[in-house]
């Protein structure tokens, strides 16, 4: 049995405008999925989402996944299980995580001889097939770990602040969201593109800010960042009131991050104030998970 790994990520900047070309700037985070696979006389595809064969419905990614290597190799029959610390629908990329980490671990299986920037690049046409519009970030950051901006790939020094997550618990698809801002731009073209340009504005002036660990100006533009995507249609009530308690207890900075409409919110916080933001968000109502960035990326846990 072979065992690969793949981490989520939260977005400091420019989640849906980089969906339209614009730059964004993302970071892993150390919260993983855990892929396992094992020969077998046929397909069967396990994880908290239930059991089944290659199936649309429940596994999209996954199945996407193995059609890809069944193009590309002999593969016939394979178990594979998944095992996640990041909640599925909730804008960490667990999408990208589980398809990069079965991406990786049945390229080791097979003997397929992918490298770092093929699994990126598979990983992010299986988004684009399920997703319908989708950027190349979540997998490639979720490949390469870091804090990354694309679509330049380049990599910015690692966060050393402490990241601390709430969760709405709502379920959001990214596929929809994603779906509704393309609606709101065909509509409103005039008013929704200059917006969209201006979220792309945050990455050009925060790459240097994140260099220069200057957080409490990287935080107030994660604050303007977050006012363009309730601009948008991405927020919900949650996630505002999520965001000014931790902007209230002593974070540098709150937004959405990832898809939004439901998920989770994001906030940078110096370490000493870590437990009032945590204590601020949980009695918002939201669910808490405090992490830190990291630059492990995929991985083989063993084999
Ligand atoms: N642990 C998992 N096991 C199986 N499928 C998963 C898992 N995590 C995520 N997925 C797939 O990813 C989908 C959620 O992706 P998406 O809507 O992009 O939200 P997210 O913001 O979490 O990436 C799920 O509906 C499911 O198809
Ligand atoms: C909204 C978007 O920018 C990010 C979606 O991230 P997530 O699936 O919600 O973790 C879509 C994309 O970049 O493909
Ligand atoms: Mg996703």
């Amino acid at each position: 049995m072979i065992t690969c790994s793949a981490p989520g990520k939260v977005y400091l900047f420019g989640e849906h405008a980089v969906v339209y070309g614009e730059p964004a700037i993302c970071c892993a985070v150390d919260i993983r999925t855990r892929v396992s696979v094992a020969p077998a006389d046929s397909i069967t595809i396990s994880s908290s989402l239930g059991t089944t064969d290659i199936d649309f419905k429940t596994h999209p990614y996954v199945s996407a996944v193995v059609e890809r290597f069944q193009d590309i190799s002999s593969l016939e029959g394979v178990s594979i299980s998944i095992e996640s610390e990041i909640p599925v629908g909730s804008g960490l990329g667990s999408s990208a995580a589980v398809t990069i980490a079965t991406i990786k671990a049945l390229d080791a299986l097979l003997g397929t001889g992918l490298e770092l920037d093929d699994i990126a690049r598979m990983g992010h046409e299986v988004e684009q097939r399920i997703q319908g519009a989708a950027s190349q970030t979540d997998t490639y950051v979720c490949t390469m770990g870091g804090v990354v901006m694309i679509p330049q790939r380049k990599g910015l020094d690692l966060l050393d602040c402490a990241i601390v997550i709430g969760n709405t618990n709502i379920f959001s698809s990214t596929k929809e969201l994603v779906a509704n801002v393309a609606e709101l731009n065909d509509k409103f073209p005039d008013v929704i593109g200059p917006v969209l340009s201006s979220i792309g504005m945050m990455s050009a002036t925060g790459e240097v800010l994140v260099n220069a660990k200057d957080y409490v100006s990287v935080g107030k533009l994660m604050n303007i960042n977050q006012g363009l995507l309730d601009a948008i249609g991405v927020g919900c009530s949650e996630l505002s009131s999520f965001t000014y308690a931790a902007r209230n207890s002593g974070a540098y900075g709150a937004k959405i991050t990832g898809a939004g409409g439901g998920g989770c919110m994001v906030a940078i916080a110096p370490h000493e104030c870590v437990s009032e933001v945590a204590a601020a968000i949980a009695s918002a109502g939201g669910e808490v998970v405090v992490t830190k960035a990291t630059d492990i990326g995929v991985r083989v846990e063993s084999q």
